[in-house]
């Protein structure tokens, strides 16, 4: 199955998000490629929908934000762009205020994680704004700290309004917080589009599809059993997730139940609940530096030795 890619745009009010995204959109719309927007906007109206062309299919999220009072209708909104169009690449524009991690989380419905990739989490940055960050008010300040921690790209806008030693040292900082995000400094997000697209990678097992990008910073991962699974040995498994995953959730069935189980797991806690739905065994992780040959591995295992004590 074809997956469509998905690009998220963070970044505080003010970075320059929409600026980019006009840009990107032209280029994408020069290579010929079908992409589509979803602009979430904490205010009743949004004023940034004007400036995407016409032809280019819109979403709005407004009165709210993806990564809390909206996360179930993003799922919706793009179930409903990739069943109405053929797309390449869909962009998510979230507010200044959105946590990216929260926002890829809301894209990652158990019931999308397979028709979509989340090819990459884009971090606008006001240069100015960082370099008097300190004004701000400390959940801000941390807020924007973790746009830029969780990056795989971050564009450092506006450079025209700091000097050059001011950005050597703004260079530095943001190494120290993302070591392995690209840091691409900017006017007037005047960049190609082809410094912030990456290549897919293919996974090592070429007989089986791998949903995990390994230059993610963030990494996800998509398994689906083909039995169900024991629901002790599923809950040893449990207790081996470390820190570093950070979301777990899909559908489940257990050994000797006939029920599909909606399975949530978050900061450390399970939890899953019986659903009416007949849902196929997925569940798809969510996690910093996820090693996902090894998770891939570790599931396997767990299907084996489920399988195993039945006989
Ligand atoms: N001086 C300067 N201004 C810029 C630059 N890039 C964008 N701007 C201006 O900054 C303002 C905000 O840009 P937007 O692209 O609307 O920023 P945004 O992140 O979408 O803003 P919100 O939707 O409010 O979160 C606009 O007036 C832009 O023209 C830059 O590199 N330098």
């Amino acid at each position: 199955m074809r997956s469509v890619e998905i690009y998220i745009l963070a970044g505080f009010l003010g970075a320059g998000k929409t600026s980019l995204l006009q840009r990107i959109l032209e280029q994408e719309l020069e290579n010929n490629r079908k992409v589509a927007v979803i602009m979430n906007e904490m205010g009743q109206v949004s004023i940034d929908s004007d400036s995407i062309p016409e032809r280019i299919p819109l979403k709005e999220l407004l009165n709210g934000c993806v990564c809390c009072t909206l996360s179930d209708k993003l799922g919706v909104r793009l179930s409903e762009l990739i069943n109405q169009f053929e797309l390449d690449a869909i962009y998510i524009e979230s507010t200044g205020v959105a946590h990216p991690v929260e926002v890829l989380d809301a894209c990652l419905s158990p019931l999308l994680a397979e028709k979509v990739r989340i090819q990459s989490i884009i971090t606008l940055l006001d240069a100015a704004c960082w370099l008097d960050r300190h004004k701000l008010k400390i959940p801000l300040r941390k807020l924007i700290t973790e746009q830029v921690k969780h990056a795989d790209t971050i564009v450092l806008n506006k450079i025209d309004r700091i000097s050059e030693e001011s950005l050597r040292v703004i260079e530095n900082e943001l190494y120290m917080i993302n070591p392995t995000g690209k840091i691409i400094p900017t006017k007037f997000t005047n960049i190609n589009l082809s410094t912030i697209q990456y290549v897919e990678r293919k996974g090592q097992d070429e007989h089986e599809k791998t949903h995990a990008i390994d230059h993610l910073h963030i990494k996800t991962y998509v398994h689906t059993f083909s039995h169900p699974i024991n629901e002790k040995l599923f809950e040893d498994f449990l207790r081996t997730i470390p820190d570093s995953i950070y979301r777990v959730k899909g559908y489940i069935r257990f050994t000797g139940k006939s029920e599909t189980f909606l399975f949530q797991y978050a900061y450390g806690m399970p939890l899953h609940t019986k659903s009416g739905l007949k849902m196929n065994n997925t569940l798809v992780f969510i996690g910093d530096g996820l090693d996902h040959s090894n998770l891939q591995k570790t599931l396997r295992n767990l299907e084996k030795n489920s399988m195993a004590a039945v006989h």
